[in-house]
C-alpha cells in the first residue's frame, strides 16, 4: 500500500476531518477548516495532551491567556528584533521561499543528509549551497535569485481606532510568553513550588514564507505548550525527563516506533540561550518533519521578562532559603501538526483478497471521532437500536446509522477509524444482546445490552 498525502487529504475532505478554508470564494493559502470529525479529533487529540499534562500530572497546572499582548512582551521575548526566517525571491516568477525549506527539499529529494539543521547556517552558506547545486526556483524552474534577508513572522495589527503606531499590537506567534508574563500570578494562586509546569493550549499565528504540506505547516495553528520552571542545575535532568514524557505520550496513542525519531540539537544549532534542544520527528508521507520541539530555555525567558518589565520575576526556595530565576523546560507541540500524524499514522489499505480493499483509520481509540457506532440491523428495529445510543452518547461521541447494507456501513465506519461497532439485530429484541464489532480485527462479540457500559469502561483509556 502506498501512503500519500493525495489519499489522506481526500478522505479527510470527504469524509469531514479537514476542507480548504473559505473554499466556496476559491480558498485562501494554505488554511484549512476542521470538519464535523476533524473537530472530535483535533479536540481528542489536545483532551489527551491536557489529560497526561495537566489533569493527571502532579507538577502542573493550565493556563488560557489573551492572543494579544502588551506589545512590551515581543521585545523581552526577542520576537520582535528576531523572530525572521531567511527569505529570498525568485527574480523570474516573484515567488518567495524559505532559503532554508529550499535546501531541505532538495536535500531530501537526492538523499542528502546534513549534520544539524540548515536553521543554523549563515545566509552565504545557504546562497552558496543554492548555487553550487544550482536549485532551481520550484515553481518557474529559473535559477534567478535575489538576495536572502530576514523576514519577521510576527502578524502585526491595531488595537482601537486609530492605525496609528502606538497602536500596533501582534498577534501571539507562541503561546508560552503568556505563561511567562504569568509566572508570579500562577505560583501565588495555585500555591506551587518548584519544580511546577504551566500549561497552555491555543491558537499561535506566523506569517510563514511558505505555508504548505496540508496542515503541517499554516499560518493559523493551535499550540499546545508546557513551561517547566526548575531549580538551576537540575535543568538537565527535568529535559531528560520531559523527552521520555512526550515520547510516551506519542507511543502510547500509538504511534510507532520506526514513524518517529528523536533528533538533538548540536551546539552549531542550539539557541544562544539555549543548554539542550530535542526535535521529536515524524515521518510524514512528504518525509520527516518537526513534531515536538523540546528545549532547555535555560533563565533567559524570565530574566529577559524581569528585565524589561522591572517587576521581580526571581522565585524565594524557603526550605533552602535561597533566591533564584528558575529554569525553564519547555516541550512545544503543535495541534494540527500531531493531529495530522495521527491521521497519517492511522491510515491504512487493507487487501482483503479478491480485489477487495478495506481502508480503514487505526486510530487510538482514545482519539478517535466518533467511538461506537450504532447500527440497527433493519430500520424496523431503530427504537431498540435508539435507546442504546442515546444511552452512550452521554459518555460517548457515537453515530446512529440505519441507512444501507450492513457490510458498506461497517466500512463506512472503519475509514473514520470507529473503534467499535454495535449491531443490534432481530434477536436483539428477545435475547436483549447485541453484536459488538471490533474495528481492527473485524472479529465480533455478543454482549449483553446491560453489560455494554461495563464493557466500554475502560476501552478509550491510555
Ligand atoms: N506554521 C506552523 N504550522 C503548524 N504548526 C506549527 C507551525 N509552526 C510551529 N508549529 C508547531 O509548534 C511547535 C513549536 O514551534 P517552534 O517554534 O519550535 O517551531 P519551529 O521550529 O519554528 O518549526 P518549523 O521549523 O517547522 O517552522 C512545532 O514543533 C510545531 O509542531
Amino acid at each position: 500500500m502506498e501512503k500519500t498525502m493525495e489519499k489522506i487529504v481526500a478522505l479527510a475532505k470527504a469524509r469531514g476531518f479537514v476542507y480548504p478554508g473559505s473554499e466556496i470564494y476559491g480558498g485562501l493559502a494554505n488554511t484549512w477548516d476542521y470538519g464535523n470529525l476533524g473537530v472530535e479529533l483535533k479536540n481528542n487529540v489536545k483532551k489527551a495532551w491536557w489529560l497526561k499534562f495537566i489533569q493527571q500530572n502532579p507538577y502542573n497546572v493550565g493556563v488560557d491567556c489573551a492572543i494579544l499582548m502588551n506589545p512590551q512582551t515581543w521585545v523581552a521575548s526577542g520576537h520582535l528584533g528576531s523572530f525572521s526566517d531567511p527569505l529570498m525571491d525568485c527574480k523570474e516568477c516573484h515567488e518567495r521561499f524559505r532559503a532554508d525549506k529550499l535546501i531541505e527539499d532538495y536535500a531530501q529529494e537526492h538523499n542528502i543528509t546534513f549534520e544539524g539543521s540548515v536553521d543554523a547556517w549563515s545566509h552565504e552558506e545557504m546562497a552558496r549551497y543554492i548555487d553550487e547545486h544550482t536549485i532551481d526556483c520550484p515553481t518557474c524552474g529559473k535559477h534567478n535569485f535575489t538576495d536572502i534577508r530576514q523576514f519577521n513572522l510576527m502578524f502585526k495589527t491595531f488595537q482601537g481606532v486609530t492605525e496609528d503606531a502606538k497602536n500596533v499590537v501582534y498577534l501571539r506567534p507562541e503561546t508560552a510568553q503568556g505563561i511567562f508574563v504569568n509566572f508570579k500570578n500562577v505560583q501565588r494562586t495555585s500555591r506551587k513550588k518548584i519544580p511546577f509546569g504551566i500549561g497552555q493550549v491555543g491558537k499561535s499565528f506566523r506569517n510563514e514564507i511558505t505555508p504548505g504540506n496540508f496542515t503541517f505547516r499554516t499560518r493559523e495553528f493551535e499550540q499546545m505548550e508546557l513551561e517547566f520552571f526548575c531549580e538551576p542545575d537540575t535543568d538537565l535532568e527535568w529535559f531528560a525527563y520531559w523527552k521520555q514524557f512526550c515520547i510516551d505520550w506519542l507511543q502510547n496513542l500509538g504511534i510507532n516506533e520506526d514513524e518517529m525519531r528523536v533528533r538533538d540539537h548540536d551546539a552549531a544549532e542550539l539557541s544562544f540561550y539555549s543548554k539542550a534542544t530535542t526535535d521529536i520527528e515524524f515521518l510524514f508521507p512528504f518525509g520527516w518533519g518537526e513534531l515536538w520541539g523540546i528545549a532547555d530555555r535555560t533563565d533567559y525567558d524570565l530574566t529577559q521578562h524581569q528585565n524589561v518589565s522591572k517587576e521581580d520575576l526571581g522565585y524565594f526556595d524557603d526550605e533552602k532559603k535561597i533566591k533564584y530565576i528558575p529554569y525553564v523546560i519547555e516541550p512545544s507541540l503543535g495541534a494540527d501538526r500531531v493531529t495530522l500524524a495521527f491521521l497519517c499514522s492511522a491510515y491504512d489499505e487493507e487487501d482483503l483478497g479478491e480485489g477487495d480493499v478495506r481502508t480503514v483509520l487505526h486510530f487510538h481509540p482514545a482519539l478517535a471521532p466518533v467511538k461506537i457506532g450504532v447500527l440497527p440491523l433493519s430500520k424496523k428495529l431503530s427504537e431498540g437500536a435508539e435507546k442504546i445510543f442515546m444511552d452512550l452518547s452521554k459518555t460517548y461521541n457515537c453515530e446512529f446509522d440505519d441507512r444501507g447494507n450492513i457490510g458498506k456501513r461497517y466500512r463506512r465506519q472503519d475509514e473514520i477509524g470507529t473503534p467499535f461497532c454495535i449491531t443490534y439485530d432481530f434477536e436483539s429484541e428477545t435475547d436483549e444482546s447485541v453484536t459488538v464489532r471490533d474495528r481492527d480485527t473485524m472479529q465480533q462479540e455478543r454482549i449483553k445490552i446491560a453489560d455494554l457500559k461495563n464493557y466500554f469502561e475502560k476501552k478509550f483509556d491510555f
